[in-house]
């Protein structure tokens, strides 16, 4: 994590930078927070600075389930006829492909959460890192398949802070032409979900809960740290 405390001539990147409040963005289209019990009972535990790496990945894999379970209540359903034992049904599928995108690092336990959900997602690996002194994402690795055939992908990073990894990631996808994009992320702060929300208009987010804003070094507050160093015990 980039120190605060450097020479004091050095402009910190958020620093001056106007951010707005969580009133200003609570009510943007396409916008969907958690509001279930149970995940505010795990995103408590989760943003504990006392919650160790297996403990915090777990609970990461946990609200990964919840937030898939939540972002896939429209998914299109195919009727199809089945037997039970005793006789024949009518019974539903979800139609077409489902793919799931987790942002490396920090996105691999929420990307292992969905697919306990749905576990024949496809899962399309994108690296992504963030330069701490910009705060610009860096592409990294691409392991997107050419041939497509989804009928939806969720791009799934547990912070959106400035928003750039969100709506570059958002960006590699679309080049992808699948008919239906979503985000799903743990905790956003205003400002990065108000840039997500303006540049990609036509995607759901489905975060669990928004913060109060950036700190001058660009990490959420009160948020939870480093998501990625947190889950792989990397600080
Ligand atoms: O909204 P932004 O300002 O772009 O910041 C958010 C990004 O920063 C974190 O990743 P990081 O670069 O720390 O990589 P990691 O997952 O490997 O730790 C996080 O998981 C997001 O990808
Ligand atoms: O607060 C933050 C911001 C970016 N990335 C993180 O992991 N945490
Ligand atoms: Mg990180």
């Amino acid at each position: 994590m980039l120190e605060a405390s450097g020479e004091s001539h050095t402009k910190l990147p958020m620093q001056g930078i106007a951010q707005p409040t969580r009133a200003e963005v609570l009510n943007l289209p396409r916008v969907h927070i958690s509001q279930h019990p149970v995940m505010a009972h795990k995103m408590r535990l989760l943003r504990d600075r006392h919650t160790a790496s297996p403990e915090f990945y777990q609970l990461v894999k946990e609200i990964g389930s919840l937030l898939a379970y939540e972002a896939t209540s429209s998914l299109a359903l195919r009727e199809q006829t089945i037997e039970t034992p005793l006789q024949e049904t009518k019974a539903y599928r979800l139609a077409g492909g489902i793919g799931v995108t987790p942002v490396l690092r920090a996105g691999l336990g929420l990307a292992e959460g969905f697919r306990q959900v749905i576990p024949d997602v496809q899962v399309w690996h994108l690296g992504l890192r963030r330069d701490e002194r910009t705060l610009q994402a860096l592409e990294y690795y691409n392991r997107l398949p050419h041939e497509v055939d989804l009928q939806v992908c969720y791009a799934v990073d547990p912070m959106l802070a400035t928003g750039g990894s969100a709506i570059d990631a958002i960006n590699v996808l679309k080049r992808r032409n699948i008919p239906r994009l979503s985000y799903i992320g743990i905790i956003a702060a205003p400002y990065g979900l108000l840039r997500l929300s303006q540049a990609h208009p036509d995607i759901d987010i489905y975060i669990a809960e928004l913060d109060e804003g950036l700190n001058d070094v660009g990490y959420i507050v009160p948020g939870l740290g480093d998501a990625g160093d947190r889950q792989f015990g990397t600080f």
